[in-house]
């Protein structure tokens, strides 16, 4: 089925009631919905976006009602032709082809996502295109992912309860399953942003000694709020007992956590990424945790998406694995759902969006 049911419904109601829409059209919309701006959406999206979607009368659209299967590329292709606007979630490439597919009146890309290394921004800003985002509404749900994260790793909260369920609890050892603690560590942040800052305030109540980061170059705003110090790459991975991923993938970022830096680590640091899988080269990060190298890892984000179930990072205790969850909070969620349709209906409407990426 293409369009949800409450998508028709409100499409219906929209078709015969009369109601006012942008530029304060009134009237028989059944005429005015052919007129209206044409929105392609690529998931079924949180109900708060929907909602505002149907409530502003102002673009017709249709959306791929499935939250379980992305819409296939073929079919993508096919329903973006002719679109004024479109609203994707981070499983779209959204490149030359498929910019190339949408054709000329495509204006307003808003993206369900804080990341967008899923966008052609060189194609988007060759064709004009305005491009929204949701950063900050799902900070403090990353931030708190992280944590948890971080933990469930450190403290080795899954092989623990692996062990309880499966007969491995013996009698109390005094080695057995321990971990690492925050108390009197040092946390490095590479990649200095909202998100950094929101986990090292979670952190900084655990007793943590020192925030360290590195970035292309000093934010001592952001620093300063954490009282973190500006280290280059190199101190970063020397003196962090807790490393945690919080950069963008960029061109530059890409696979930046490799063997170099895994092998200038500590033997007892915890490596986080819950940033985007590029930033690690996986094999180094492997071989980095086979080998002793670094304690232990905890990913939630990784290549690919999803990774395979017999990839040779599931076979590792030390490695703790999540499906790409961070902001995955029914609040969060739905902020990010409707803030992508405010920033595609402002778009639409020539307005400066709440988000807006700077192409
Ligand atoms: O990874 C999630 C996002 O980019 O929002």
């Amino acid at each position: 089925m293409w369009c949800s049911r409450a998508a028709l419904c409100r499409l219906q109601r929209i078709a015969v009631t009369p109601v006012n829409i942008a530029g304060g059209l009134t009237g028989n919309n059944k005429r005015e919905i052919s007129t209206l701006p044409q929105v392609y959406v690529t998931r079924q999206i949180p109900p708060e976006g929907v909602k505002i979607l149907c409530d502003s009368g102002q673009v017709q659209f249709e959306l791929w009602d499935s939250d379980d299967v992305p819409v296939p590329r073929k079919k993508l292709l096919e329903k973006v032709k002719g679109v004024d606007g479109l609203l994707c979630v981070l499983t779209e490439k959204i490149d030359a082809e498929l910019l190339d597919a949408a054709g000329p009146k495509l204006k307003v890309l808003s993206t369900m996502s804080v990341g967008f290394d899923h966008l052609s921004l060189e194609e988007l800003k060759k064709r004009g295109i305005r491009v929204g985002y949701t950063p900050d509404v799902l900070t403090d749900a990353v931030a708190e992912l992280t944590v948890a994260l971080l933990l469930a790793t450190s403290r080795r909260l899954i092989e623990a309860t692996h062990e309880a369920k499966t007969g491995g609890w013996g009698t109390w050892r005094t080695l057995w399953l321990c971990g690492y603690e925050l108390a009197n560590s040092t946390v490095g942040i590479l990649g200095l942003g909202r998100i950094g800052v929101a986990i090292a305030d979670r952190l900084a109540p655990f007793k943590v000694k020192k925030f360290i980061y590195t970035d292309v170059a000093p934010r001592p705003e952001l620093a300063k709020a954490i009282n973190a110090e500006f280290v280059s790459m190199d101190e970063l991975a020397r003196e962090s007992d807790f490393l945690a991923v919080c950069c963008a993938l960029t061109p530059e970022t890409k696979e930046i956590c490799n063997k170099d830096l895994f092998s200038k680590m500590k033997n007892t640091s915890i490596f986080i990424n819950t940033s985007r899988g590029g930033v690690v080269n996986q094999e180094d990060l492997y071989t980095a945790l086979v080998t002793g190298q670094i304690a232990g890892a905890g990913l939630d984000v990784t290549v690919p998406e999803p990774l395979p179930t017999n990839h040779p990072l599931f076979t590792l205790k030390n490695c703790v694995i999540l499906p790409h969850i961070a902001s995955a909070t029914y609040t969060t969620r739905n902020a990010m759902s409707a803030l992508a349709v405010n920033n595609l209906l402002l778009g639409l409407r020539g307005k400066p969006m709440i988000k807006e990426l700077k192409l």
